[in-house]
């Protein structure tokens, strides 16, 4: 188990604004009294009794578990943990700059070279994941933040639904967004290393297009386009994006999680390393 810190939180934080939520969680910018420095708190709400509201106490302490095993450059790190009686607040690397979400509305579709720097990076700490035998399962825009608004440095946060993949458990579980998860989650069937893969194609399709590849008007379309793999390179958004960058796509939309590029194939894919 994780050591916990007893002192309260308000002792060494100040809390300041909420800056989103998630699963049962909220999170806040707060400071460190001591040295100024800005954090970001997630305040996770414990499963009290035998209620459904909150998150059960396994479920955050893998999250913690899973945080504290990494350690990159292109991924949030946990500094400190903090256990009360009605929630976890994990303390956490903060970055300014923003969901790569919101970079991408304001600015409809991004060049090429933009497009592949950000997936390079997405790829550099996905490959310290997936080396960790760790799947992140929930890769989407909102979950990509940019370190600092003047930087194109990103960060992978909220590692809510990751999982450590250990033989004995083969893991099957809906899970994640929609739009972004790969047909073997719709279908129910074991989960890997290559989930993560296809949902950085659909990443990249987006940043190239500014136009999500499977959503349907409903959830019930969008799994069906999934697991009917029905997406295509449309004309008038892609008329300007290479050869290259669709064969990238092309290589992680694969039905078959054992044939789809791993994020050393991405890594090693002419689109992304100058040749
Ligand atoms: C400046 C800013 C704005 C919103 C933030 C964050 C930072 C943020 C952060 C984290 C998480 C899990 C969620 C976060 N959110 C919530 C929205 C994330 N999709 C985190 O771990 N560090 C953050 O800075």
């Amino acid at each position: 188990t994780s050591v916990f810190k007893l002192e309260s939180f308000e002792d060494n934080y100040e809390a300041g604004d909420d800056i989103g939520s998630g699963h049962f969680a909220v999170v806040r910018r707060c400071t460190h009294r001591k040295t100024g420095q800005a954090f970001a708190a997630k305040f996770i709400r414990k499963r009290r009794g035998g209620g459904r509201k909150g998150a059960k106490m396994e479920e955050i302490v893998k999250e913690i578990n899973i945080l504290r095993c990494i350690d990159h450059p292109n991924v949030i790190s946990l500094h400190e943990v903090y256990d009360t009686k009605m929630e976890v607040i994990l303390v956490l690397e903060l970055v300014s700059g923003g969901e790569l979400f919101e970079y991408i509305s304001e600015k409809e579709a991004l060049s090429e070279e933009e497009a592949s720097s950000f997936i390079k990076q997405i790829l550099e700490g996905v490959k310290h994941l997936h080396d960790n035998k760790i799947v992140h399962l929930d890769l989407k825009p909102e979950n990509i933040m940019l370190l600092n608004h003047n930087s194109t440095n990103i960060k992978l946060i909220d590692f809510g639904l990751a999982r450590r993949l250990t033989d004995q458990e083969d893991m099957r579980a809906m899970m994640g967004t929609a739009e972004f998860i790969a047909p073997e989650v719709v279908s129910y069937e074991p989960l890997s290393l290559a989930t993560d893969m296809w949902s950085i194609g659909v990443i990249t399709y987006i940043l190239l297009s500014g136009s999500s590849p499977f959503l349907g008007d409903s959830q019930q379309e969008t799994y069906h386009n999934i697991t009917a793999l029905n997406y295509e390179f449309d004309h008038d958004l892609f008329h300007n994006t290479s050869e290259l960058a669709q064969d990238f796509i092309d290589k992680l939309f694969i039905r078959n999680p054992r044939k789809r590029s791993t994020v050393h194939d991405c890594l090693n894919h002419p689109w992304i390393k100058p040749v």
